[in-house]
């Protein structure tokens, strides 16, 4: 009994740590299940030898041998060595209790096994007795030794057989032990492979769940770029609907495109087929025309050939336009020169219904002058009661007046008069202005060409001479002066395709009292004092602080003209009429330069005129005022017209002895302000032109003969020769 703890201790610390829990431990419970039964069934049989006591003893028991390789395997492994199983033994008997009960040789039970042999429960039993026998009783102890000796064989002998089965069982279990403990080996290197796979396997999960983690991550990061792939897809896709869309729409468009250009083609392969004949017809048609095409471009070329040939002859035929020019220049100054240089025009303005009036015609006081038919005869009437004998024979040519006059004598005898004057052309009173600037334009065309040109109007007040440098406010009625500028701005114009270019400014002045007004000035008149300036050595004039303008057209002066007409309105008093006792001066300057045609160069040639338009203040006042000489205003006046005007008279005599005779005359230019102005219009180098206006009435009959003999002496003078202004630069 005492047996079964220590079993059962050794097999859990041998067994249960190294191996399995499960078979070990039922087959270790089932092999001491039966050791317990037989020890049981020994209690059965001997009660006083309780196993018990055996465990009492202090013989140590043998413990079991186990296997070397039970032992090397744990003691390889280091792990505790398990008790190894114990062979069961009898006790052993005593010495001391052999030596007192039997003796040893007799007693002692046949040699049997060695196992059998052994056997100590007898000692036990008799050694651990609790009586001793008495010396009376020896013989029946020992019977009974005996008994108990035969007894203790069989059961040592069972024993015996126990110990055998127990053996082998032992041996049984040592087998299944080792077996267990090779199973234990194996399992162990299994579970040391199961440990270092599982090592292996655990690294390989770490390795896997870094990888996982890796992939993860990795998977995290292609699940986003997918998201985006797939929101990029997503976009592509509806971009790609829309462009689908599109497609379909305009799919649509050229379905119906075509569907319209194939109804198209359907029509325009009929016009084809018509076009097809047409075109074949032409064809023919065509072959024809290019057999003709080559005989017009054969033509073409020949007349290319005669158009080069005839631009040529037109580059040709302009510079020889040019040289033309230059001809007719110098034959229209020979032409002006051989008519004169100074000529004389002599003009009768016909008689005004307002002379009637002024004049006291007996027919104007009845009243009926001026109404109807019948008064247009008594006009008539009147006009040859009023008007003085003037008389043009020259019906061809317009070159004299004679002036009939009658006096009464001393003796009361009435004594008739005839004066016959010749002039360069003499204009009746029915001459239109357009009649009178035919001849005037000339000197006109002259001025264009460098000419310094001056026509001085002079006549008595009321004759004309503002009517006729002026002229009315209709076109039929314009004077010289207009026309004279309009005709330098045509042939300026005509003369852009002789290669000549013109610019022209024009000034006006009046001159009161000797003293020079600018009208087109906006300073007081006679305030400002200005003066006259000459340059020698281009001949040219020009006057200090006066207004110069720049003439672009013909309207332009007569604006002009207009300007300065009421400019001397205002400075007129009440009583005299300013116009009437001034001179006034209109300066047309005319610059031009000869630039060339196109593609054909120009000279270069520069020349400079100026057209000087004179109207002279009254010349009649040369007797008039001395005569009255009350008003020393008026006296004063007078003087200066009488001087300036007596002063032209004198310039001009002067210029005509000069030549005459040639030599240094002196010219008396700065005896009054007029001929200092004109010095350079009066001289040798100038035309100059007088138109003497002459009142038709009777009543002026003196002063017009006075007129017509002051113009006689100028006509009859001859001004050198007329030199052209111009200068090559
Ligand atoms: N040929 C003409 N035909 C029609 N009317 C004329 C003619 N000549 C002059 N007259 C008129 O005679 C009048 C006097 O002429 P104008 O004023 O021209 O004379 P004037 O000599 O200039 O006088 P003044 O010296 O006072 O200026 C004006 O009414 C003018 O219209």
């Amino acid at each position: 009994m005492s047996r079964l703890p220590r079993l059962r201790s050794s097999s859990p610390a041998g067994l249960a740590a190294d191996s399995g829990p499960s078979m070990p431990t039922r087959m270790t419970n089932s092999s001491l299940k039966r050791k317990a039964a037989i020890e049981e069934e020994d209690e059965a049989l001997d009660q006083p030898r309780k196993l018990p006591a055996i465990g009492t003893s202090n013989r140590p028991t043998r413990p079991l041998q186990p296997s070397k390789t039970a032992s090397n395997l744990t003691s390889s492994r280091g792990a505790p060595v398990p008790r190894p199983l114990t062979r069961p033994k009898a006790p052993a008997i005593t010495k001391t209790t052999r030596g007192t009960s039997a003796p040893p040789t007799s007693s002692r039970p046949p040699s049997r096994t060695g196992t059998t042999a052994r056997p100590t429960a007898g000692r036990v039993v008799s050694g651990s007795g609790p009586a001793r026998p008495t010396p009376g009783g020896r013989a029946s102890d020992d019977k009974r030794f005996n008994a108990l000796q035969s007894q203790l064989t069989s059961i040592e002998e069972a024993r015996a057989a126990d110990a055998a089965r127990l053996a082998a069982d032992m041996e049984a279990e040592r087998n299944k032990v080792a077996e267990l403990q090779a199973n234990h080996r194996a399992l162990s290197m299994e579970l040391a492979a199961a440990k270092s796979q599982e090592l292996n396997q655990r690294r390989e999960l770490v390795h896997a769940s870094d990888e996982i983690e890796n992939l993860k991550k990795k998977h995290n990061r292609e699940v986003m770029d997918l998201e985006m792939d797939i929101k990029k897809r997503d976009r592509e896709i509806r971009e790609v609907n829309e462009d689908l869309r599109i497609c379909r729409s305009d799919l649509e468009r050229e379905r119906d495109t075509v569907t319209s250009l194939k109804n198209t083609i359907a029509h325009q392969s009929t016009a084809h087929l018509t076009l097809t004949t047409q075109n074949n017809a032409l064809e023919a048609q065509n072959t024809a025309l290019q057999s003709q095409l080559d005989i017009y471009s054969r033509k073409v070329s020949d007349l290319t050939l005669e158009l080069e040939a005839a631009q040529k002859q037109v580059e040709d035929m302009k510079k020889e336009a040019m040289e033309s020019e230059l001809v007719r220049r110098k034959l229209h100054n020979m032409v002006q020169e051989l008519k004169g240089n100074i000529r004389v025009f002599c003009r009768v303005r016909p008689v005004l219904p307002s002379d009637l009036t002024t004049y006291g015609s007996s027919l104007s006081s009845s009243g009926s002058a001026n109404s109807g038919s019948e008064g247009s005869v008594d006009f008539e009437k009147a006009k040859e009661e009023l008007q003085a004998n003037f008389v043009f024979p020259d019906t061809r040519d317009h070159k004299e007046i004679v002036v009939a006059s009658s006096s009464s004598s001393a003796t009361g005898q009435e004594r008739k008069e005839v004066y016959n004057f010749g002039f360069d052309r003499v204009f009746e009173p029915e001459s239109t202005q357009a009649e009178v600037f035919e001849e005037i334009s000339q000197l006109a065309q002259s001025c264009i060409d460098g000419y310094n040109v001056c026509i001085f109007a002079y006549g008595q007040t009321g004759s004309g001479k503002s009517f006729t440098m002026e002229g009315g406010p209709t076109e039929s009625s314009s004077g010289m002066i207009p026309r004279a500028v309009e005709q330098v701005f045509r042939v300026a114009d005509q003369m852009k395709a002789k290669g000549w270019q013109y610019t022209m400014e024009g000034q006006f002045l009046e001159i009161y009292n000797e003293t020079i007004n600018d009208l087109l000035g906006k300073a007081e008149f006679d305030k400002k004092k200005h003066e006259i300036k000459h340059d020698p050595k281009t001949g040219a004039t020009r006057v200090t602080d006066v207004e110069v303008v720049r003439l672009t057209s013909p309207s332009q002066v007569r604006n002009l003209l207009s300007v300065a007409q009421s400019r001397r309105s205002v400075a007129a008093t009440l009583m005299n009429e300013r116009s009437s006792r001034s001179h006034s001066v209109f300066t047309l300057r005319i610059m031009g330069v000869n630039v060339g045609i196109d593609g054909c160069v120009g000279t270069g040639e520069k020349c400079e005129g100026s057209l000087n338009l004179v109207d002279l203040a009254g010349s009649e006042r040369l007797n008039v005022s001395f005569a009255n000489g009350a008003d020393k205003e008026r006296v004063r006046e007078t003087q200066n017209i009488n001087r300036s005007l007596s002063a032209l008279g004198d310039v001009i005599a002067a210029l005509g002895e000069k030549g005459e005779k040639g030599g240094d005359k002196h010219i008396p230019y700065r005896n009054s302000k007029l001929t200092y102005l004109l010095q350079n219009s009066l001289s040798g180098n100038s035309k100059t032109l007088m138109v003497l206006n002459l009142s038709p009435l009777a009543a002026h009959l003196q002063e017009s003969i006075t007129s017509l003999r002051f113009a006689t002496k100028v006509n009859n003078t001859t001004i050198g020769t007329a030199k052209k202004q111009s200068r090559i630069s």
